[in-house]
């Protein structure tokens, strides 16, 4: 078996292979990243309101200004600034009423000095005018003059041609994870479909013999398919397809013709099940048969998720996830998650941090295997003094441990444990 780069050495730790070094997490990832393909997936012109959560492969900009008139931001009338320096509820300026504007009409009037139009919320300014005086700041004197009770300043609610979007300025770059907001600025420029990368297809195959599917009675001995639910799940959030391919047999042949053929329809490809060192568990020969270059590393210093396998065969990675459901959960966010938004072309945001993340106090003290980096299951609780993480304790094959907690916090490799009282920082679900 050929072993790629086990590069960063844990004191006292033992790689599924048995060896005297085992890797962290971060140089697992690392090897994982620096063994992807460069290529970006193929790119699709798809219309806008089939866009969100899709990567943007081209950059957006404007081809001309939005708003592109002068448009007023409340009720009120449109003036010259000028004429209300000054004004004010004991000294009034007297205005005359010229034509009403309405909304989605050119106004064909130039405003004269002293004169004033009725304008709505949306309206557009007429020439002349560079300011919008509250209804509330008027009085009527008769129908055909108004007294104006307070200033305003050139400008002043009036949102100008071009203030929300520049003609040529960008307004989407390439690699962006398009958002509602996004969606909604293509609409307001007259943008109506959109270049993005398709979609990424990635295969999820169950193995075990005891494994039966979840709409079966299961027998003693057998359990009900989990991880591939969960996983096809944790995919679809990222914008990924899940294939779920079903449930293999532990068996050489069986697996490997699972896993070959799912070479052919993938991005990626993800197993549960099998990377342990039972005797069947032979997730990893496969991948190592296959090659090309094959495994990368069998055994990362992280709990839980120890066990996992990550590979690249040609273009295609490959992980193989221990069959533990919250390990499953926690290699995702680890492993899965990074590499699904590099092959996506997403361009990652404040340099890959997760975004969902709230600090709290740690309600218990946490202990920690140095030299292992440990993902603390919690539940958030709002007390009076702010929030609580309450530890969720319960072993990695439990997967209401997951359903029950609301995130995970991190205790890096080289930190014993985390003492009550701490503030950490959780990751959401
Ligand atoms: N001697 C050792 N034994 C184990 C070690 C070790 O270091 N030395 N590591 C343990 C850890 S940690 C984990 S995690 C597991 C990983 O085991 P495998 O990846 O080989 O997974 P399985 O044995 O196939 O399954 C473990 C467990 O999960 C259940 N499972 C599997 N697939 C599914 C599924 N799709 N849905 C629901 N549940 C699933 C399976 O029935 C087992 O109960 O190894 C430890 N052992
Ligand atoms: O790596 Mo295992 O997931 O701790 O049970």
């Amino acid at each position: 078996m050929r072993l790629a780069g086990c590069v960063v050495i844990i004191d006292g730790m033992k790689d599924m292979l048995g060896r005297g070094n085992v890797i962290s997490a971060d140089e697992a990832l690392r090897l994982l990243l620096k063994g992807l393909p460069e290529k970006l997936p193929d790119k699709i012109r798809i219309p806008i309101e089939h866009a969100l959560g899709m990567i943007c492969a081209e950059e957006i900009s404007s081809s001309e200004d939005l708003p592109h008139f002068a448009r007023s931001t409340v009720d009120g009338y449109a003036v010259m600034a000028e004429d209300t320096f000054g004004a004010s509820e004991a000294m009034p300026a007297y205005m005359t009423l010229s034509n009403e504007i309405f909304m989605g009409e050119k106004p064909e009037i130039v405003l004269s000095r002293g004169r004033v139009c009725k304008i709505p919320t949306g309206g557009m300014l007429p020439a002349g005018a560079d300011s919008v005086v509250m209804l509330e700041y008027v009085q009527n004197v008769d129908e055909t003059m108004i007294e104006v009770l307070r200033p305003v300043v050139p400008g002043e609610n009036v949102i100008q041609p071009g203030e929300d979007v520049r003609k040529e300025e960008i307004v989407i770059p390439v690699g962006r994870k398009i958002r509602p907001q996004d969606i909604g600025a293509c609409a307001g420029i007259g943008i109506t479909e959109l270049t993005v990368y398709k979609r990424l297809r990635a295969s999820i195959i169950s193995s075990g013999d005891e494994i039966v599917p979840a709409g079966a009675l299961p027998v003693m001995g057998q359990v009900r398919d989990i991880n591939s639910y969960v996983l096809a799940a944790m995919l679809s959030e990222t914008g990924a397809v899940p294939l779920r391919k079903g449930i293999f047999r532990d068996d050489y042949r069986v697996l490997l013709a699972a896993i070959e053929s799912s070479l052919d329809d993938s991005d990626l490809i993800i197993l549960s099940g099998g990377t342990s060192v039972g005797t069947k568990d032979m997730i990893a020969k496969i991948i190592d048969d296959i090659g090309d270059p094959g495994i990368l590393f069998h055994g990362v210093s992280l709990k839980p998720g120890k066990p996992v396998i990550g590979g690249i065969m040609g273009k295609v990675p490959v992980f193989g996830l221990p069959g533990h459901p919250a390990a499953v959960s926690v290699c995702f966010d680890v492993f899965i998650r990074p590499v699904v938004a590099r092959l996506s072309g997403l361009r990652e945001r404040f340099g890959g941090h997760p975004v969902n993340v709230i600090k709290a106090r740690l309600a218990k003290n946490v202990s920690s295997s140095q030299g292992r980096e440990e993902h603390i299951r919690v539940i958030i609780e709002e007390r009076e003094d702010g929030l609580w993480a309450i530890p969720v304790l319960g072993k990695s094959g439990l997967i209401a441990t997951l359903v029950k907690a609301d995130g995970t916090f991190i205790i890096p490799l080289h930190i014993n444990g985390v003492e009550a009282g701490e503030v950490v920082e959780v990751r959401l679900f």
